[in-house]
């Protein structure tokens, strides 16, 4: 008779650039340390924007988490949120606003750790982690719940002969920052900033990663609006990343405190400008290519700001902005991906479509969201082809992927796993055989048993019918 399941929780906050979400996972106790077991069981999205956002009124940052913390008081059981830990990791949205106006970040962070520690959790703490830890814990979620990390019996044989690569690298596209994660067997000791070492399971495993500050989708925009800026002639900015009959007006005053756009400060004679769209692919894709400088690279090779990158091994798992966009489009075609040909030209059909025609078609569709999708399908391109050097014939290793079975693909999971300890460095001793196999095989040995028994009866107490035939 099997023992009630006894579950266990966790929450984690990922607090973004652009918006907070809440995850709840799940796991049951007696399996803590196994791989692919710890599954999401909600996700709330918070209202409003992302914590950085309360830069200007830092108290309100807090109670804007309340109703997703309440939505997790609903799922798990009351008797178990005394025990249940709950994190909060804050990104590239706090790291820019913490580079800004430092007391800000700070004043954000104690608000939204005064919410957390009043809810009925136990608050494990609210920090901002670093592009390192993004790119690492994105890496250890999508290989956990993609299950590579342990295979035994057949599976281990099974991918000893399929050579295929044993993990999947992790390209993660937030609204500010971007970061690219993979095991690299070329791996040299010219940056230790981007070298990783991880034992996993009785595995030892070198990782190369990176994450570029003001690269997120959102940022790449400020940055190529402020390149702009440089050279126009009056409020007026024709636009080749956007629907031609778009216009959108930015006001000048703020864009150049931010610090991805803050060296490219310049005094204009107007204080709002106007932006009007052209729809042009290729023109978006020129003026996106100039944030790539390829120029100096003090490596053996580079991905693009004389960054090392060493070279791209194994396939990748792109997920968060990398997703939502490629998933509109309609070209995360899974399990066979897209050639990249017909990517750029679905790409540069799109942004060549009139603005009102796919206002009308996409009418559901946040008019936020829907007017970037042109500009950040190029910027996706570059990135991956200008900037990490991706080419038609590696292209097809990259799979946009959203949710891996029930849990979204991000840095939270490997987060958690990490702080609860959840992932040993040995593999543990675990039962060599699997309940179904035991069971199995104890029906076998009793049948042979039996038939043994049988046997033995009949050779040594012949019964009389049978004596009678022999003799
Ligand atoms: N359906 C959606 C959802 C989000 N977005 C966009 O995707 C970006 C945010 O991606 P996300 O991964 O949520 O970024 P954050 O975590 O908020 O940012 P960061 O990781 O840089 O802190 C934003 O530009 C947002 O406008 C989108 O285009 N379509
Ligand atoms: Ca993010």
């Amino acid at each position: 008779q099997p023992l009630p399941k006894n579950i266990k929780y966790g929450i984690v906050l990922d607090a973004g650039s652009s918006h907070t979400n809440l995850y709840v996972y799940e796991w049951p106790a007696e399996k803590e340390n196994d791989t692919g077991v710890v599954r999401q069981v909600e996700v709330c999205k918070v209202e409003g924007p992302g914590i950085s956002g309360y830069s200007h009124a830092t108290e309100k940052a807090g109670p804007s988490l309340a109703q997703c913390l309440q939505q997790a008081e609903d799922v798990i059981p009351s008797a178990q949120h005394k025990e249940t830990p709950v994190y909060l990791g804050a990104t590239a949205g706090m790291r820019l606003l913490r580079l800004q106006n430092n007391s800000a970040a700070e004043n954000v962070l104690s608000s939204v750790g005064n919410t957390l520690r009043s809810a009925p959790f136990s608050f494990q703490g609210a920090r901002i982690i670093t592009g390192q830890e993004e790119g690492a814990y994105g890496w250890i979620t999508i290989n956990y719940l993609l299950g590579n990390f342990k295979q035994s019996g057949w599976k281990k044989l099974l991918h000893s002969l399929k050579s295929s690569s044993e993990t999947s690298g992790a390209l993660d596209l937030g609204g500010a920052s971007t970061q690219i994660t993979f095991v690299s067997k070329d791996l040299t000791s010219e940056s230790p900033d981007n070298q990783l070492y991880f034992r996993l399971y009785g595995k030892d495993y070198q990782v190369y990663t990176h994450s570029f500050l003001c690269y997120g989708k959102d940022q790449a925009l400020q940055q190529k609006l402020a390149r702009d800026l440089q050279t126009v002639e009056n409020s007026s900015l024709p636009d080749p990343c956007f629907h031609k009959g778009y216009e959108r007006t930015i006001n000048i005053s703020d864009f150049f405190k931010n610090p991805c756009t803050s060296d490219k400060k310049k005094q204009l004679p107007f204080s709002q400008l106007y932006i009007k769209g052209e729809g042009d692919y290729q023109k978006c894709r020129e003026s996106i290519q100039k944030l790539f400088n390829k120029s100096n690279c003090p490596y053996s090779s580079c991905s693009f700001n004389g960054i090392y990158l060493p070279p791209l091994q194994g396939d990748f798992g792109a997920f968060s902005a990398f997703y939502f966009v490629m998933n509109f489009l309609n070209l995360t075609s899974e399990p066979n991906p897209l050639a990249l040909n017909k990517v750029i030209s679905t790409i540069e059909s799109f942004c060549a479509r009139p603005w009102q025609e796919v206002k009308a078609a996409y009418h559901h569709i946040k008019e936020k969201y829907l007017s970037e999708y042109c500009f950040s399908g190029a910027y996706i391109l570059s990135l991956l082809e200008n900037g990490y050097e991706f080419t038609e014939d590696n292209w097809q290793m990259i799979h946009f992927l959203g949710k891996i079975g029930s849990s979204d693909a991000g840095w939270t999971l490997g987060y958690m796993l990490n702080l609860t300890n959840m992932i040993p460095a040995e593999e543990p001793a675990g039962p060599p055989l699997s309940h179904g196999s035991y069971v199995g095989l104890m029906v076998l040995c009793s049948l042979v048993l039996v038939s043994v028994l049988l046997f033995a009866w009949l050779l040594f107490h012949k019964p009389k019918c049978l004596q009678k035939g022999i003799v």
